[in-house]
């Protein structure tokens, strides 16, 4: 596959998070910092042959031969902690999957973390998250390879979860416009990231919420802090009305155990992730609702995605699916996608809500065809 991922690097991120659209990118303090110390000056790399208004509004840019070479290296090589599936092509390799333990000590878990707070959710502050990680001495090294590729998704590598997106924004305000009840309901943050979704599903009173993202440090560095923060006594929401300060280091997490002990966290590639729940029956293995943002961007992963959704939805399920019309040089898509669907029969879907501000954005549902 071609690789062709890239984005731009914004400046004007230091010491704030804000509501990111695909051209900002979170790593920009880390990434700032590395500039400084080559003492260069990074610019855009967009292609010449995008119109200047489109290359505005893309996130995935042209990249450049050093950068494919990069992505090309970290991609097919197997190294021996990630698993090699046996009916996959041999070049690739795939991120075994595997639960995540919440620590006994939950207050470890905010150590070192700025907690901030937006649209009413508690969320780390990325920036901070990855200075922590960019010296390239923890476990998979996602935040140094993405600074060194400029590029925030790596097929097999890294894809995304870092960065919170645009899309997740759009589905927390359908969800909450069209009233989507979460009470008494299994749910299932797929391809989570920070995992906002899984935290309104949480704070809506669902019975169990699993968190799943690619990569291991996403969740542990990322959305386990996430779910603590919202979590934490105190963190209800009338401390969060306009005027509180947005920023804040949690000394004390003071998590409310019986929250927490509804979550479970999950990392790796989806068709192992599908197969570690259908494999363990203390591990739930149907959900009423999946809510998934930003997932569909690479057609090479829809058949995986497609068998997941179709293993892990119940019956009678509905999965809640944002996302971009198109991502420009990844070659994914809703059409794309819901042309996929259609094609293996198994699924019905319903666009519930467009977004056309910007790059045109979509919200669909999806269902068993036989389902009631
Ligand atoms: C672009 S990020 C979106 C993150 C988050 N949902 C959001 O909207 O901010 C895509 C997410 O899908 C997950 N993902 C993408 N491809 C995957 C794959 N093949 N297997 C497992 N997870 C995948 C990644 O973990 C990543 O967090």
């Amino acid at each position: 596959m071609a690789f062709q991922f890239n984005f731009s690097i914004t400046e004007n991120v230091e010491n704030k998070l804000e509501i990111l659209s695909d051209t900002d990118l979170l790593l920009g303090s880390a990434q700032d910092a590395l500039k400084n110390q080559k003492g260069s000056t990074e610019s855009k790399e967009v292609s010449s042959e995008e119109p200047a208004a489109l290359q505005e509004s893309l996130h995935v840019y042209k990249v450049a031969p050093e950068t494919a070479a990069l992505v090309a290296s970290c991609c097919p090589k197997p190294t021996e902690d990630e698993n090699q599936n046996e009916t996959l092509p041999k070049k690739q390799s795939y991120k075994v999957a595997r639960e995540h333990n919440i620590p006994d000590d939950v207050d470890k878990v905010l150590e070192n973390k700025v907690v901030e707070a937006l649209s009413g959710l508690y969320h780390v502050n990325i920036s901070v998250v990855e200075m922590t990680l960019s010296d390239g001495s923890h476990g998979e090294d996602i935040v140094s390879k993405s600074i060194s590729s400029h590029s925030d998704l790596l097929p097999g590598v890294y894809e995304g979860g870092m960065k919170i997106w645009e899309c997740t924004f759009d589905l927390i305000d359908y969800l909450s416009t069209a009233e989507i009840q979460f009470v008494n309901k299994t749910v299932l943050d797929l391809g989570c990231g920070a995992g906002l979704l899984g935290i309104v599903a949480l704070k809506g009173k669902a019975e169990k919420v699993h968190f799943q993202d690619y990569n291991g440090t996403v969740i542990d560095e990322i959305t386990l802090p996430n779910v603590v923060a919202n979590c934490a006594a105190g963190s209800d929401d009338d401390n969060r009305e306009a005027g509180e300060p947005t920023s804040k280091r949690l000394k004390k997490a003071d998590c409310s155990p019986g929250l927490l002990s509804k979550c479970k966290f999950f990392s790796g590639e989806w068709s192992e992730f599908s197969r570690l729940l259908s494999s363990d029956r203390k591990l739930i293995s149907n959900y009423d609702i999946i809510l998934t943002s930003e997932t569909i961007y690479n057609p090479d992963y829809y058949s995986a995605l497609h068998d997941t959704l179709s293993k892990l939805l119940s019956k009678n399920g509905c999965v809640y699916l944002a996302s971009k019309a198109h991502y420009f040089g990844v070659g994914g898509g809703v059409h794309l996608f819901e042309k996929f669907i259609e094609e293996r029969n198994v699924f019905r879907t319903k666009t519930v809500k467009i977004i056309d501000e910007g790059l045109k954005r979509f919200i669909i549902e999806v269902a068993f065809k036989n389902s009631s």
